[in-house]
């Protein structure tokens, strides 16, 4: 199985020289432009105050751009974009499959409607038995995966990922890497995830996008086409070591370049 950049997959969405200043004048985003295609796997990787959570937000339409747009292909329906971020923010007075009903029943569906769908999605993440638990019965990982759930279930076409295994120890944090590996490679979904881990980065992504801060800009692109599996063998080869070392050195250089 490979993993690599199918550059002819039709596009979901552009970002067309998109800035963001935000009101003090700090400019977080500075001419961003990015094509995202189906089944990429991007990660927006670099050091605090780059702009990565800023880009995020302007691609959820949860703030407009100062320039520049974002433009989805095809018209944008509800439950298109699905987002997880750093907290699993759940519900604590209600059930894991409650907590996952959340972007439906904001729309106004009933529960009973989309049962089944919320216990597919749940089965995704592995948690199909845990759908009557309450979030303080669950560990940290277990809550992501409700997240995850939650931002899966009405089947998006772009999930947005905000540093969501930050949180996490590192043992339970490689688990959730490989298991979203094979979530994303089974449903073939489009994933943007922020990440300060030059390692995540590698091990998840197709494309990495190294942003430099001040003003937070796109500094360099690498694409990471890995022939074979990414499982644990793939973490201690000579050529993940060898992309993690090309990562940071252009991390490096996009932090050099603040001077
Ligand atoms: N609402 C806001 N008002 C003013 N400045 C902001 C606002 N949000 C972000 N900024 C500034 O914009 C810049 C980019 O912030 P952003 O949160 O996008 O960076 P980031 O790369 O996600 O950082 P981190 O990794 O620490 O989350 C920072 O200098 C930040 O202080």
């Amino acid at each position: 199985m490979t993993q690599a950049s199918d550059m002819t997959a039709p596009t979901v969405l552009r970002m067309e020289g998109v800035s963001k200043v935000f009101a003090g004048g700090v400019t977080a985003l500075k001419d961003m432009n990015l094509t995202v295609r189906q089944g990429d796997f991007i990660s927006l990787l670099g050091p605090s105050g780059c702009g990565k959570s800023t880009a995020l937000r302007l691609i959820a339409g949860l703030m407009h751009p100062t320039a520049g747009r974002v433009q989805w292909e095809g018209s944008q329906q509800a439950g298109d974009l699905g987002v997880v971020f750093q907290e699993a923010t759940l519900m604590p007075w209600a059930t894991v499959a409650k907590n996952v009903w959340l972007p439906m029943r904001l729309r106004g569906v009933k529960f009973g409607d989309v049962e089944a769908q919320i216990h597919d999605a749940l089965k995704m993440v592995g948690l199909e038995n845990f759908a009557n638990s309450y979030p303080r019965e669950l560990s940290g990982g277990m809550k992501m995966r409700v997240s995850i759930a939650r931002a899966l279930v009405t089947k998006p076409r772009l999930i947005l990922m905000d540093e969501p295994f930050a949180a996490l120890d590192e043992i339970t944090r490689n688990k959730m890497n490989r298991d979203l590996m094979d979530l994303q490679k089974t449903l073939n979904c489009t994933v943007i995830f922020v990440t300060h881990s030059v390692f995540e980065s590698v091990f998840l992504s197709n494309r990495i996008v190294v942003m430099a801060p001040r003003p937070g800009r796109v500094a360099h692109e690498l694409r990471v086409d890995v022939e074979g599996p990414r499982d644990e063998d793939f973490r201690t080869s000579a050529e993940y070591a060898a992309l993690c070392r090309a990562a940071s050195d252009a991390l490096s250089d996009a932090m050099g370049e603040q001077a």
